[in-house]
C-alpha cells in the first residue's frame, strides 16, 4: 500500500492524555492526598482515582470530597486545588509512564502520515510538562489543555482545536465519557481504551470501537475508519 492509498495518511488523530496515553494515576493520587488529607479526608486509593479522572483538576478534588460524603465550600475546594497543583507540578512524572506499546503505536501512526495531537482536560502547562518530561511532546502537532482559552471536553470545540480545524474525518482516542461526548458532537470516530480511567463502564459510552491493549490499536483504528468511509460512500 502506498502512503496515499492509506486512509490513515493525513488523518487527524487526537489522543486524550490521562488514562489513554499515560498512566498518571500514581502521581495524581500522591498530589491529591497531599491536598485533601489536611482537610480531613481519609487516604484516597490509587484504584479509586482511576474512576475520578477525566473532567479536570477541580472535578478531581470535588469528587474526592463527594465520595467520602464530606461537604466542602468553594474556598476549601479552591485551597485544595492550589495545593494539589503545586504538589503535582513538582512531581508530575515520578511514576507516570506511557501505557504499554503506546510509543510504538505513535511511531507507526507517524510513519503512516497521521496528524497526531493531544486533547486533554489537564491544564495546559501540566500537560506540556508531563509530555516534556516523558520526552513525548515532539510527537504531536498540537497539545491542547483544558484552559487554553477554548471550551474543554465534552465541548467539541476542544477537539476541533486539537485537530487544528474541522476535518471531514477525525479520530479521538480516549478513555472516558467526556471523550465519547466530544467525539460524538464533533462527528469524529471515537476509540476508547478499556485500560484507562472511567467512572462509567466504557462499553456503555457509545464508542465506535473499544480496545484493551495498544497492540490491537491499529487493527481497531483501520476497522473503524473503513466502516465510517463505507457508510459515507
Ligand atoms: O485531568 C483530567 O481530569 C483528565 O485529563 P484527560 O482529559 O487527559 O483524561
Ligand atoms: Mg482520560
Amino acid at each position: 500500500m502506498t502512503l496515499t492509498d492509506d486512509p490513515i495518511a493525513g488523518l487527524p488523530i487526537a489522543f486524550d492524555l490521562d488514562g489513554t496515553l499515560v498512566d498518571t494515576a500514581p502521581d495524581l493520587v500522591r498530589a491529591l492526598n497531599a491536598s485533601v488529607k489536611p482537610c480531613g479526608l481519609s487516604e484516597v486509593r490509587v484504584d479509586d482515582v482511576r474512576a475520578m479522572v477525566g473532567r479536570g483538576a477541580r472535578a478531581l478534588i470535588e469528587r474526592a470530597f463527594a465520595r467520602q460524603n464530606v461537604e466542602a465550600g468553594l474556598s476549601e475546594i479552591d485551597h485544595c486545588l492550589t495545593r494539589f497543583l503545586e504538589v503535582y507540578r513538582d512531581q508530575i512524572a515520578v511514576d507516570s509512564r506511557p501505557f504499554a506499546n503506546v510509543e510504538a503505536v505513535l511511531d507507526r501512526l507517524a510513519t503512516r502520515g497521521a496528524r497526531l495531537s493531544v486533547c486533554t482536560n489537564k491544564p495546559q502547562t501540566l500537560a506540556q510538562a508531563l509530555l516534556d518530561q516523558l520526552k513525548m511532546s515532539d510527537r504531536f502537532e498540537r497539545i491542547i489543555g483544558a484552559d487554553s482559552g477554548i471550551a474543554k471536553k465534552p465541548d467539541p470545540a476542544h477537539l476541533f482545536a486539537a485537530f487544528g480545524g474541522t476535518p471531514t474525518l477525525g479520530v479521538l482516542v480516549g478513555d472516558s465519557e467526556p471523550d465519547a461526548l466530544a467525539a460524538r458532537a464533533a462527528g469524529a470516530i471515537c476509540l476508547l481504551f478499556e485500560g484507562g480511567y472511567s467512572e462509567k463502564p466504557v462499553r456503555t459510552l457509545g464508542a465506535d470501537r473499544l480496545f484493551k491493549q495498544y497492540d490491537e490499536f491499529e487493527t481497531v483504528l483501520t476497522e473503524a475508519v473503513s466502516a465510517r468511509l463505507s457508510a459515507k460512500a
